[in-house]
């Protein structure tokens, strides 16, 4: 918009310019039909019968001065003031009969002459800014012309600057979002850990909830008899297990070591006692292999498991009253579950 105004600021003298010509157009007919009376009136003069012709003759000679008398013909063309006196004196003689004819149609050749003068100079000059405004127009259109591309290049700059700052911005939150979900995660099995944990927790406050913790027996013998790799292996196999046991309601993490927890809904402290039974009866029936296990050469479980609402007791108490049941549970030989009341 700016450049619009600036540029019609710029070209509005040369529009200016180019239409003050017209004046000079309208001279140039002027003087076009000066001459054309004064050509007249020398063709009459030609074949005047005097005296019958003479009121034609000065009446075109009137007009022929009429058309000539103008300021602009004056102030540019010198032979403008000479004419016109001629014009005068020969009306005048003519008038009088002072002068033969032929002689009056002589002497008009010199107005004549200062008549095409005039045509030829108005012509010149009305092509002169005819070009003039041409390659002024032609320049301005172009500088419009480059000033629009140079618009539009700085514009697609602008806009791919603004996309790639988009598309780092993007990536940034997403690789951010990535890096909390890892944070929140244990990269072995894939399940959460504490952290999401604690999380869930605070998400649910209010409701009444199921802890379990879940801990491997004599899972240093395993790694030691079968190797760590085998020790990974079951760490990664008892948490798709267990998962698939406790169903869509809960949710399994891994503490560390050989230690998981649960967290399911819980209304009942029977519902909490089906879970822990049917987490022992589940894996019980996997029969997965324990060959330095010194009882029955399977893996067992110890099972601690509290019932709490969330925010009324914190997780901390909640979790220490779940520990210390897998404690008991483990006291009393492993292989087994507690449910603290
Ligand atoms: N393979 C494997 N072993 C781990 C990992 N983290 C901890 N451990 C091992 O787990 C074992 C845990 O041993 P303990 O805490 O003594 O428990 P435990 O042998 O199961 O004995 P109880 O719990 O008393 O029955 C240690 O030997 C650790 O080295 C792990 O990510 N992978």
């Amino acid at each position: 918009m700016m450049l619009i105004t600036y540029e019609s600021r710029w070209v509005y003298p040369e529009i200016q310019g180019y239409f003050s010509q017209t004046g000079n157009l309208t001279g140039q007919q002027l003087a076009t039909r000066s001459r054309s009376y004064v050509q007249r009136a020398q063709e009459k003069l030609l074949v005047a019968s005097m005296p019958a012709d003479i009121s034609h003759i000065r009446h075109h000679l009137e007009l022929a001065y009429g058309l000539l008398d103008v300021d602009i013909y004056k102030q540019h063309y010198a032979c403008t003031t000479p004419s016109l006196a001629l014009v005068d004196e020969l009306t005048d003689l003519i008038e009088q009969q002072h002068i033969a004819p032929l002689d009056a149609a002589h002497s008009l050749f010199i107005v004549v002459e200062c008549l095409t003068d005039i045509e030829m100079s108005q012509l010149d000059r009305r092509g002169e800014a005819i070009n003039t405004f041409a390659t002024s127009t032609r320049r301005h259109s172009q500088m419009l012309t480059y000033s629009s591309m140079v618009i539009f290049v700085m514009g697609l700059l602008f806009w791919g600057m603004h996309e790639r700052q988009l598309r780092r911005t993007e990536r940034a939150t997403n690789e951010t979002l990535a890096w909390m979900k890892r944070a929140m995660r244990d990269p072995l099995t894939g399940i959460g850990n504490r952290s999401a944990l604690q999380q869930d927790v605070l998400a649910r406050a209010g409701e009444p909830l199921g802890l379990i913790l879940v801990d491997i027996d004599f899972f240093k013998q395993y790694n030691d008899s079968l190797g760590h790799p085998e020790g990974d292996q079951l760490l990664r196999r008892l948490a798709s297990l267990l998962e698939e046991q406790l169903g869509e309601g809960a949710k399994l993490y891994r503490l560390g070591g050989d230690e998981f927890a649960a967290l399911i809904s819980c209304p009942d402290d029977q519902a909490l006692f089906n879970a822990c039974d049917q987490l022992i009866a589940t894996l019980r029936r996997s029969g997965f292999k324990h060959p330095a296990h010194p009882g029955n050469q399977h893996v067992t479980l110890s099972v601690g498991a509290v019932r709490f609402v969330a925010m009324e007791v914190t997780f901390a108490h909640a979790y220490d009253a779940a520990d210390k049941a897998l404690y008991r549970v483990k006291i009393a030989g492993r292989d087994g579950f507690e449910v603290a009341l």
